[in-house]
């Protein structure tokens, strides 16, 4: 991307860097339109000599991958392609293994990197793959969603789904670098849009309520894209980054970061990971209006916050409501059993994360399973 010096001496097309602080772990997101083609030289500057192992799901390989591919070999670094199919099922044991062997016969050495070009499917799966060839090779994320640009690329969670739950496998592994081309959102279907956008109105319902309240201002212009739709990513980085800074690995505030998750988890289960009927970003979104009704219902918040996030996840496209989720409605006792396994429970009892307001999330541990039994029962039958 080329530097314009703008009238204040600002570098208007200059990619905004967030930096999250790892010790010896650290590394920047780079933000903006056209990082793609910078790729392989900003890869080669944090990562000299090594070679790539490409990872990406079909769709975004048909898109994106010829200019990944040119960029890395203008830059002399060498690479192998592995393609996988598209969707939350390939977050799968079968594809770990598939890429795991793949990586071992292309004779990557640990000092070689994986890189994830793709959504949060392909960075969890990629990101698992690096921390466990050889004990933990180097990892590169170029998140190609909304929702992996604000969330899955960012903080070092890898991972897949077990038929019993989701990412009941995996392992915190951080990545050397994060590249983060805004212009691929261009490509991106509204409803993926929108569920990424889920993951953006968490860190404002977490701790930042001016946050919300801008994006409630803001929200059409961030869809419409520009520089509203590159400040709410910062934006979302920079939150995201300072929790993990704190709680790298989720003894205490991280778990805030799971915000409308145990919920929405449950959902994307007994939906069966079926993306016709729910993806994460939507089951995120149902999650949270849960959490925050949870929440009105326990006396913990202020009538009228869930109705307002309500209205603005609705007003985003996205669901709000279990009923919404096309197909069979989950029963009770499958989706507390997949509560029941959340990887928050601490000796046999459960973790919300739960609100005493907008911006006001908490982590609530020890829930009676009734209560919260109680209130599905309640959702499940409006
Ligand atoms: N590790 C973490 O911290 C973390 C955080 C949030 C979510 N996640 C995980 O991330 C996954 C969800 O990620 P996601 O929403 O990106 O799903 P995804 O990776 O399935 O991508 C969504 C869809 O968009 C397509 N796509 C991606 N980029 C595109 C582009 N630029 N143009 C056109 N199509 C494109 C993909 O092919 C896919 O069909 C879930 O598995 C979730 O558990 C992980
Ligand atoms: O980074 C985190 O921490 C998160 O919880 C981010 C979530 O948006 C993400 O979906 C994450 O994969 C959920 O983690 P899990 O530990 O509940 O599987
Ligand atoms: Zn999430």
């Amino acid at each position: 991307m080329s530097a314009v010096i703008d009238g204040n001496g600002a570098n208007a097309l200059a990619p905004r860097i967030v930096g999250v602080s790892l010790a010896e772990r650290s590394y920047e997101i780079v933000i903006g339109p056209g990082i793609l083609d910078e790729a392989g030289r900003r890869i080669a500057e944090v990562l000299p000599g090594a070679r790539m192992a490409v990872i990406a799901d079909e769709t975004v390989a048909g898109l994106h991958l010829d200019r990944l591919a040119l960029s890395l070999t203008a830059a002399g670094i060498g690479f192998e392609t592995m393609i996988l199919p598209a969707g939350e099922t390939t977050k799968s044991y079968d594809n770990l293994i598939t890429v795991v062997e793949r990586i071992i016969g292309g004779r990557f050495e640990r000092g070689d990197a994986v890189l994830a070009l793709g959504g949060g499917v392909i960075g969890d799966l990629a990101g698992f793959a690096s921390a466990i060839v050889k004990r933990g090779m180097a990892f590169v994320q170029m998140p190609t969603s909304l929702l992996a640009q604000v969330d899955s690329s960012v903080g070092g969670k890898t991972g897949i789904n077990s038929p019993q739950g989701k990412n009941l496998v995996g392992a915190f592994h951080q990545p050397s670098l994060v590249l983060a081309d805004t212009a691929l959102l261009d490509t991106l279907s509204p409803r993926e849009f929108a569920a990424g956008y889920a993951e953006v109105v968490k860190y404002g319902l977490i701790d930042r309520p001016e946050f919300f309240a801008w994006l409630e201002d803001n929200r059409e212009a961030i869809f419409a894209g520009g520089e509203a739709r590159i400040a709410a990513i910062a934006t979302a980085c920079e939150a995201k980054a300072a929790v993990v800074a704190e709680d790298e690995t989720e003894q205490g505030a991280r778990a805030l970061l799971n915000l409308g998750h145990t919920f929405g988890h449950a959902l994307e289960r007994t939906a069966r990971y079926d993306a016709s009927r729910l993806v994460h970003g939507e089951g995120v979104a149902i999650g949270i209006c849960l959490a925050h009704r949870f929440s009105e219902t326990l006396g913990l918040a202020p009538k009228g916050d869930a109705a307002r996030v309500e209205a603005h996840f609705a007003a985003a496209g996205l669901p709000t409501r279990i009923g919404q989720i096309p197909g069979e409605t989950p029963k009770l006792g499958e989706l507390m059993d997949a509560i029941g396994q959340d990887k928050k429970v601490t000796r046999g009892t459960l973790t919300f994360i739960l609100t005493r307001g907008i911006g006001r999330a908490f982590v609530e541990r020890k829930v009676d399973p009734d209560k919260v039994a109680e209130f599905l029962t309640r959702e499940l039958n409006p």
